[in-house]
Order: C-alpha cells, then structure tokens, then sequence
C-alpha cells in the first residue's frame, strides 16, 4: 500500500513578488525559509527578474536556490529607460512602464500556472505582494486556493493612521508620515486603481509581513487586533534577511573583494554608504558627499549608483561615465580609507561584518531593518515612498540612527559640512557612540526575538 502523504506534502506554495529589487528579495527569501520546511515553493516573476533575484540573493549558497522551482510570467511590451538624476521628484518615475505591463499582462501567465498546480495538490497557498491584487483575486477563484499578502514595509507604515495606531504615535512623540507627498500622482494612481495593495489585505486570508516583534511590537499588536476584527491572521516574519555573523561571511558565495578590504579594518571603524536601488543622486550631491567623506577622514565604503533601470541588464554603465573623472581623483586623495563600489555590493554581508560602525541610508525598509538586525545604526537620509516615515522610526522611536537632512529639503543640495557633521557626530562623539550601543542592544533583542514562521506553516498545512 503507498504511504500516505504528509500534510505539508499536499500543499504547494507560489510566491509571486512585485518586480523591483526591494520586493522581489523579500518574497525569494521567505521562499527559501518555506521550502527548507520540506514545502513545495514555486516563484513566478517575469523572467528578467527571476534572473535578477538569483543573481542578486546575498547570505544563501547556490545550492539552496534548487530548492524552488522558478517560472516565467512573460511581460514583454515595457521600455526600460535609464533613471533622471536632475528630475523634480525623487521618486523613480522611469520603472513605472514596467510596473505597469507587470499588472496589466502577468495575470494570464499566472492563472496558466495556478491551474496547473492546483490540479495535483490539495491546497494551492499564493504567497504575493501587497501590490499585486490580481494574484489574491487568482487564488480566489481556485476551488483550493488561499491568498496570503506580503507587506513588504513597516507594519507602523500601515497601522500608524489606524486609531490605535495614531496613539501610539502621539504616546511617542512619532509624526504620522503618509506616503502621498513622496511618490507621484501618476504613482498614487497605479497603486489606487491597478495595483490595489487595500484590496490585497480586505480580500486575502491573511497578511504577511517583513516585521519583527523587537523592532514594531506595539504596531504589529495593532494590526494584527484590526485584521483580527475581519477574521483575518497577521504573520510576522521579520527579518526576512538572513542574519549573518563573522562566522557565516567567511562561507559565503561569491566572495566580494570589499570583505577582504573590510577583513583589514579596525573593528566598528568603517562606514557603510548606500541608497538602495531607486535612488539616484544629482551630480552636485554626489560632489558634495565626496568631499564630506574625505573631510571627515573615517574609513568609508560607499556605493555610488544609480536607480535600477526596469530591466536591470540593460544599464550601459552611466554612472560609472557621469563620475569617472570625480572617482579617479577621489580615489586617489582617499587611499587606504575607503573603498567605492559602482556595482552591485553585498549588503548584507557588510552590515553583518564587524569593521562596520554605521550605515548613511535612504531607509528603504529592506535597508533600515538589515542594519538594525546587524547591529548597526543609520544616518538617515530619506528619499522617497515610506522612507521617510522610516526615518522617523529609527532616528525617534529605535533611536538607533541620526537624521542627515529632513525630506522636505529634498529640493536643495546638502553641502558637504551638514553631512560631515553627522558623520563626525555618529562615528566619533559620545551622543554617536550612546547611539551605536542602542542599536547594538536592538540587533541582539532582533536575534532573539520570537517569528511567527513555524505558525504560518502549521495555519496553511493543517
Ligand atoms: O549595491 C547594492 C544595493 C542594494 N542592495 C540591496 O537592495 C535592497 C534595497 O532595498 P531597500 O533598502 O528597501 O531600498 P529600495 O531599493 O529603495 O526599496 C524600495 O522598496 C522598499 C520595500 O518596499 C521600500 O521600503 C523603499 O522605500 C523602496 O524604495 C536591500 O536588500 C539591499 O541590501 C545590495 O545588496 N547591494
């Protein structure tokens, strides 16, 4: 007689992640921690960015990405112009032709899947992002399908303008920062009526969130209270990044040089500098942040780069172009102190080293809680989208970073001595150091802190 199948082996999952760096990482790891529970894990992106989340993964072997089973949802009609550094707004207006073939043409490749697999298990699980609603409405219609949303900010981003939220705010002296001021109309249009993250949390069987107990206790509590009144489940899995030590960075894959430079370097005496992958700086602050780094003469690594184009395989190096001559002479007058990237660097492994003291950040979520897991404090400086509601979250409420400059001056060119004070401020002064402790004590409370992972595994297989 054959034996019977487990629960788990019944189930299979499909992650279907938004198409941009900071949300198609999310969705490969959680995928990675799913499938190293023995569950079946497909993930179907556009090839492109199937492509750009394995090349891109940080802190897994390559060998754990065999253990899920990747698909194509062909989009094919999008232009993939460069970033415009000069542009009025910072938000990066040039992806939304991506986005918006990615919500108007992955649906029908993704139902083809779906049926396929909900043909051969018991439970079909559709693990997507927020913003993409027309999976949640897929699952939907599957006699055996369940939706579960992805939120890929943090959770106090949502439940802040909740009542409960809005006292927990005032409690703490926290300003409520709604995204609307910073991201563009024609965003808050897309997001409204295509995207419809709103939809994704009233329709789904529950939400996921990229949040940690230690960091966002309270607002987890409140949301998963307001989901709780419409029967609805708030798993917290956060961090969703692997969290690395001395140790695990010697193993790592592909092994960048900056970690041998870094393996060089006094402990807690290098400081980290990047902004992600949708922001681009304009010539002028990249002038000025240069001469700030050389002026404060502390050891650096700093990533200079531009937005991701839509299809990141098509960038033909302008930024390493546009700064050729400025890093040629940088370089030069900082030997030995720092290191600039213009390529990809692995983030995570340097958050994770102990050369590291702090991290100059744009305060994506994904960037605000690898450095907080790491141990590491910010020196925030917030573009766009959530950022700056994170910025206040770190600076106010972790009180584990320093602000560079509010984003309401995102207008105007921070000189050079602003940001040399701050940098002077956190790597060398006693209010920097009572900083640094803080988020040294918050990224051993994240390392400990309880994750509601093995509980969303039992509530989708049982
Ligand atoms: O050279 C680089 C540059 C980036 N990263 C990684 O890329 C990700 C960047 O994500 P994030 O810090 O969140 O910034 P954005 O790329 O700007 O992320 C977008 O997506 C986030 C999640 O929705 C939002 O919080 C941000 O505001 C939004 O801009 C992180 O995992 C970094 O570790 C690298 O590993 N190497």
């Amino acid at each position: 007689m054959a034996a019977k199948a487990k629960p788990a082996e019944t189930v299979v999952i499909v992650a279907v992640p938004f198409p941009a760096q900071g949300h198609l990482n999310q969705l490969l790891h959680l995928s990675l921690q799913l499938a190293s529970h023995g569950l079946a894990v497909h993930y179907a992106a556009p090839a492109t960015q199937v492509r750009q989340a394995q090349a891109r993964v940080h802190g897994c072997d390559d060998k754990a990405l065999l253990s899920i089973q990747f698909h194509d949802l062909g989009i094919f009609t999008y232009v993939s112009p460069p970033p415009d550094p000069t542009a009025d707004s910072p938000f990066p207006s040039h992806v939304m032709p991506l986005w918006e073939a990615y919500t108007a043409e992955a649906r029908a490749p993704l139902s083809a899947l779906l049926d396929k697999l909900s043909a051969s298990y018991r439970r079909i699980v559709v693990v997507s992002d927020i913003m993409n609603f027309f999976a949640v409405e897929e699952a939907a219609r599957l006699p055996n399908g369940k939706a579960f949303a992805l939120n890929c900010t943090a959770v106090s981003s949502i439940t802040g303008h909740m009542d409960a939220g809005l006292r927990l705010l005032r409690e703490n002296d926290l300003h409520c920062i709604p995204m609307d001021p910073y991201v563009t109309k024609e965003f808050m249009d897309y997001v409204g009526q295509r995207a419809r993250p709103s939809q994704s949390i009233s329709s789904g069987a529950g939400i996921l969130a990229n949040a940690c107990r230690a960091l966002e206790g309270d607002f987890i509590d409140v949301f998963a209270e307001t989901l709780a009144a419409g029967i609805k489940k708030l798993f917290a899995f956060g961090p969703l990044n692997p969290l690395l030590d001395m140790f695990t960075l010697k193993q790592v894959r592909r092994r960048h040089e900056c970690l041998d430079w870094l393996d060089r370097q006094p402990l807690e005496s290098v400081l980290y500098v990047s902004f992600g992958t949708t922001s681009s700086l304009r010539v002028e602050q990249v002038a000025e942040l240069a001469a700030a780094l050389r002026g404060s003469k502390q050891r650096f690594i700093w990533v200079l780069r531009d937005a991701d184009r839509g299809n990141i395989f098509t960038d033909s190096g302008e930024t390493e172009s546009r700064y050729a001559k400025l890093l040629s002479e940088f370089s030069m007058q900082t030997e030995g102190t720092g290191l600039v990237i213009t390529g990809w660097a692995p983030q995570l492994e340097i958050l994770a080293h102990e050369a590291t003291a702090a991290f100059m950040s744009h305060c994506g979520w994904n960037s605000t809680i690898e450095s907080m897991s790491h141990g590491k404090p910010i020196l925030a400086w917030p573009m766009h989208s959530d950022q700056p509601w994170d910025a206040e979250l770190v600076c106010k409420y972790f009180k584990a970073g320093l602000l560079v400059r509010p984003w309401e001056k995102h207008g105007e060119v921070v000189p050079a001595a602003t940001i040399q004070e701050v940098i002077e401020n956190m790597m060398i002064s006693e209010e920097g150091l009572a900083v640094r402790q803080r988020a040294k004590a918050l990224g051993d409370a994240i390392c400990s802190s309880r994750n509601d992972l093995e509980d969303f595994i039992a509530h989708i297989t049982k």
